[in-house]
């Protein structure tokens, strides 16, 4: 099941969703649409290794927009600050960004139950296009939990990304133990 609008707009009353910024045209009939935040960013360097800290530096988007083209590797961040308390939220592409050949997530869409922050976007794209900052670049869906939340993302101690600032946050990976 995923909420439609009615309900997400009763879980925002609720304040167990909560986007800031809000803004109803946002809204879908069963989602709710999130836009580019001005910062981007690239690994500095070329070869990332999965078990060290790959740092990587930052740029903002210019209001006559950036071009990005396939060979590069982007991370974004979403305009949109959110928390999720009661419901998993995901994070899809939207149809219009997917037919500029935008890809806005590798592999990992899905949030958790207690996720607060910015998302973190990792962009890839199929032919060089020009991205504005404030566009919009996805969409948020909630699916209902079956069963009690033991720990909540913004409760665990080893939450990677808890509380992401409007900057996309490199790969934490090297955290893990492996
Ligand atoms: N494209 C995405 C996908 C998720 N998230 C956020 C919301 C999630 O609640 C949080 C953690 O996502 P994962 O559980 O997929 O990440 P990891 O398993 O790598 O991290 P952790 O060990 O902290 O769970 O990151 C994000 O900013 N951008």
């Amino acid at each position: 099941m995923i909420l439609s609008d009615t309900r997400i707009l009763e879980e925002i009353d609720k304040g167990t969703i909560v986007i800031t910024p809000y803004r109803r045209e946002c809204l879908g009939s069963n989602s709710y649409d999130v836009h580019l935040g001005k910062w981007l960013a690239t690994y500095r360097n070329h070869i990332l290794d999965a078990k060290k800290h790959n740092e990587i530096e930052y740029f903002e988007i210019p209001d006559e927009g950036f071009v990005l083209y396939p060979h590069v590797f982007y991370l974004g961040v979403t305009e949109e600050y959110t928390e999720t308390h009661a419901h998993v939220p995901f994070l899809e592409g939207k149809s219009s960004t997917g037919r500029l050949g935008i890809d806005i997530h590798a592999t990992a869409g899905k949030g958790d139950v207690g996720f607060c922050g910015h998302w973190t976007l990792e962009i890839s794209v199929k032919q060089p296009v020009r991205i504005y900052k404030g566009m919009p670049v996805g969409q948020l869906i909630y699916f209902p939990v079956d069963g009690e939340i033991e720990i909540k993302y913004n409760q665990k101690q080893n939450a990677k990304y808890s509380r992401q600032p409007d900057r996309p946050i490199e790969s934490m990976m090297w955290k893990n133990k492996f």
